[in-house]
């Protein structure tokens, strides 16, 4: 079982040293990942995802409770100990959203309640902005709805203990739900983000430069504050949404925090 997760510092673009030497990632940890276009924020989701032993551009290494991960680890256990969610749709099937995860639970051989194919439509609904119907072929997905799915299955399925994702928020998706639900699994969950509501979400924040780690910045109990206000805004702003999308006028929504 994963205690700590842990990057050690490699080299910037310039070829200098990371400032930061050693960061730890514990479970049950959101950390978010913040710096301008093109600061390595991608880079860094990749050393992690390939568990970098000190090669490659960044030079970085990934260690596993303390240790360089051998290579049977690379072999046998690397695809389930990290679940990558990109702007990548790995679904390719074209047949009913049902129909599809019905066949992945009997292939996997795992019908457990958790992943079941309603509960997992009934998650994914939660953070669509557009209801996924149980029939709708696979290829009709929109965007969002093929996020929600994928987050969805994430969250119920997989036992990978260490999340990483890749802006969600341009998604279509309600990513402070999606945010909420993997985070009650008492996994590592790391998110590149531009969106200071989600960067807030996060206990601490890796700011890159120049393709290196600069610092680490800890969330203030300012910072906790105003999250606390963005998030109202944030519901209000959900709930305008859906009216809007109803051809609905605006009435009766808690306003608070706008
Ligand atoms: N430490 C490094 N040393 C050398 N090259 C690096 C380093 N970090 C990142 N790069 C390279 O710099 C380029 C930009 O990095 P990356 O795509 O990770 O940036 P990003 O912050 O994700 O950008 P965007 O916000 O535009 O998606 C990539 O080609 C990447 O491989």
């Amino acid at each position: 079982m994963l205690k700590k997760l842990e990057i050690l510092g490699g080299y910037d673009k310039h070829g200098g040293k990371e400032s930061v030497k050693s960061l730890v990632l514990e479970k049950g940890n959101i950390y978010t990942i913040v710096g301008k276009t093109g600061s390595g924020k991608t880079q860094l989701i990749e050393d992690i995802e390939s568990l970098n032993n000190g090669e490659g551009i960044t030079k970085r290494t990934i260690l596993i409770d303390g240790v360089i991960p051998d290579d049977s680890f690379h072999q046998g256990y690397r695809s389930q100990f990290i679940a990558h969610l990109s702007q990548n749709m790995n679904y390719i099937l074209d047949m009913p959203v049902v129909e599809f995860l019905k066949l992945r639970n009997s292939l996997q051989g795992h019908n457990n309640l958790e992943g079941s194919p309603d509960k997992l439509l009934a998650t994914a609904n939660m953070l669509a902005g557009e209801e996924i119907q149980p029939f709708q072929l696979l290829t009709r997905l929109s965007g969002g709805q093929s996020r929600a799915l994928m987050i969805a299955d994430v969250a119920l399925n997989s036992k990978a203990p260490v999340i990483l994702i890749d802006e969600v928020e341009n998604a279509g998706i309600d990513r402070i739900k999606a945010m909420s639900l993997l985070i009650g699994q008492e996994k590592i969950v790391l998110v590149v983000t531009h969106d200071p509501l989600l960067a807030l979400y996060g206990n601490k924040r890796i700011v890159l430069k120049h393709g290196g780690i600069c610092h680490i910045i800890e969330r203030t109990n300012e910072e906790k504050l105003l999250l606390n206000k963005l998030t109202n805004t944030h519901d209000a702003m959900e709930t305008m949404r859906k009216l809007i999308r109803n051809g609905e006028s605006i009435k009766g929504v808690n306003y608070i925090g706008i």
